[in-house]
């Protein structure tokens, strides 16, 4: 459904991630783990194209994927980058249809589904997008990269400074749209409990390639990886 081939790519003379490859199937939640620096934020920045591939490919629902990443957003890549990305001056609701009609969808009807799907951005619709906490500002994120109505959905550290609760809430919704909706999600993530509460299956990376892959159990299972992965 989703699949890096052979990716190496960098930032200028720079390569930081090296012959990487991973798959994710239709209905599948698979985590990028790994400390920090590693690549993580690189490889999916190569995936959606924000990055120019020194060498490997990217297939999107079995279609060789273009370079473009308004091309890749159209064939079902959703991406919400590391730091949330939102517009601050708009309000909630105009970040939504801002991403719908970016993807050619209808703007209105986008933003009546989201406010039904995630109840807390219903009294801030109005709202400036900057205004909101940091946990509410990621689930508008993640509103607007399902906007798009995405086959496979990537998320850079979406627990990144968000509160617990709002952690938990964020499991919640993942498990759900990964669910109901079909969308296949890759999430990097150093928040090993999260991963372990909602992937299947795991990728290691370590100095920009693959290092191992792993399924959810024998991750809880190997506690010498989990003690590496977390740094301590
Ligand atoms: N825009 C950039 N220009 C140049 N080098 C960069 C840029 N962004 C990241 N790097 C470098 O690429 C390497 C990998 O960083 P990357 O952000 O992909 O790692 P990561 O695993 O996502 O870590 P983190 O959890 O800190 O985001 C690091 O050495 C970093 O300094």
């Amino acid at each position: 459904m989703f699949k890096i081939t052979a990716a190496t790519g960098g930032y200028g003379k720079t390569t930081i991630i090296r012959d990487v490859s991973i798959n994710v199937k239709a209905g599948e939640m698979v985590a990028l783990l790994g400390r920090n620096g590693v690549g993580k934020s690189t490889l999916m920045r190569y995936a959606t194209g924000l990055i120019k591939a020194e060498a490997g490919t990217v297939e999107i629902g079995g279609e060789r994927a273009p370079p473009s990443p308004a091309k890749r957003a159209r064939l079902g890549l959703g991406y919400v980058p590391q730091g949330r990305f939102v517009f601050p001056r708009m309000t909630v609701t105009e970040n939504i249809a801002v991403a719908a009609a970016s993807n050619g969808f209808d703007a209105k009807e986008t933003v009546a589904e989201m406010m039904e799907d995630f109840p807390l951005l219903q009294p801030k619709a109005n709202d400036l997008a900057g205004g909101l906490s940091g946990g509410q500002q990621q689930i508008l994120a993640l509103s607007r990269a399902l906007a798009i109505r995405p086959k496979i959905l990537l998320l850079d550290e979406p627990t990144e400074g968000v509160q617990p609760s709002i952690i938990d809430e964020m499991a919640g919704v993942l498990k759900r749209i990964n669910k109901d909706r079909e969308i296949a999600i890759l999430v990097a993530e150093q928040n090993l409990d999260f991963c372990l509460s909602i992937a299947d299956r795991a990728y290691v990376m370590e100095k920009g390639a693959i290092r191992m892959e792993t399924d959810r159990d024998s991750l809880r299972a190997d506690k010498a990886l989990q003690q590496e992965l977390l740094g301590v």
